[in-house]
């Protein structure tokens, strides 16, 4: 085990009660970095992440988290030990406030420790302070996502794992969203993410793992994998 690694995995097969999906990966992710997983659509990187978190089911291999096994404990389990998930989309409750959407996830925070998480969130993002008594569904699709992030920061979470967010936003919201992705792991967030937009998920993150066909076919630092000739054909548009 790296004594640097947040996450490490080997061996790991995950699916959907079917055939695997991803098939063998091996993924080392250290602590306090940016990881973003790329590969064609259909790759799995979103099943991998999902297994990561316990959404998704491990058929075989190994999850190493601070040290410890955690390939067979549940995504309750996995969200109270510091891994919480950020699906792709829209997913908070539209017709609710911003307030009423952060209460509801912070269902599982102590009462008295509630206020220290809304003031931790709303450093992070005070656009959200701002916009307390709006229905989140009237939020742009930008604040959305902020929301969503916010929803499971409450809990101060040590490893963030993050689907696709830059999902139907104009440039200038995917710079700020990465901005905000990068500022957590500046201040010590483990995150992963899969993203579509490899440019920008590559330049804000420390390292990469290109995924085809359910496979890790290369693993390093960011700028390493972004100036590889392959990934630079079908990615980056050269
Ligand atoms: N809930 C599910 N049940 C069964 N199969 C699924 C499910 N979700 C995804 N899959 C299958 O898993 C494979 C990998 O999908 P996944 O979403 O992990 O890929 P991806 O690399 O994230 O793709 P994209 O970039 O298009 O989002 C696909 O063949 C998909 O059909």
């Amino acid at each position: 085990m790296d004594s640097e690694a947040v996450i490490e995995t080997a061996g790991l097969v995950v699916g959907y009660g079917g055939p695997p999906i991803v098939r063998g990966a091996a993924v080392t992710v250290r602590r306090g970095t940016m990881v973003t997983f790329v590969g064609p659509n259909g790759a799995g990187k979103s099943t991998l992440l999902r297994g990561l978190a316990g959404l998704s089911a491990a058929y075989a291999g190994s999850i190493l988290y601070n040290g410890t096994q955690i390939a067979a404990t549940s995504a309750l389990e996995r969200h109270a030990m510091g891994i919480v998930f950020v699906p792709q989309g829209r997913c908070n409750f539209g017709r609710m406030s911003v307030e009423e959407n952060l209460e509801i996830a912070a269902h599982g925070i102590a009462r008295a420790e509630r206020r220290a998480a809304r003031a931790y969130v709303f450093g992070l993002f005070p656009v959200l302070e701002e916009r307390l008594q709006t229905m989140a569904g009237n939020l742009s699709g930008g604040e959305q996502q902020l929301l969503e992030m916010a929803m499971v920061l409450q809990t101060r979470p040590q490893c963030l794992l993050v689907d696709e967010p830059s999902l139907g936003l104009s440039p200038k919201m995917q710079a700020d969203i990465f901005g905000k992705l990068g500022g957590l792991r500046d201040a010590g967030m483990t995150i992963i993410v899969v993203e579509q937009n490899v440019r920008a998920a590559l330049a804000v993150s420390d390292d990469a793992a290109v995924l085809v066909n359910g496979e890790i076919v290369m693993q390093g630092p960011a700028p390493e994998v972004a100036g590889d000739p392959g990934i630079r054909r079908a990615y980056l548009g050269h």
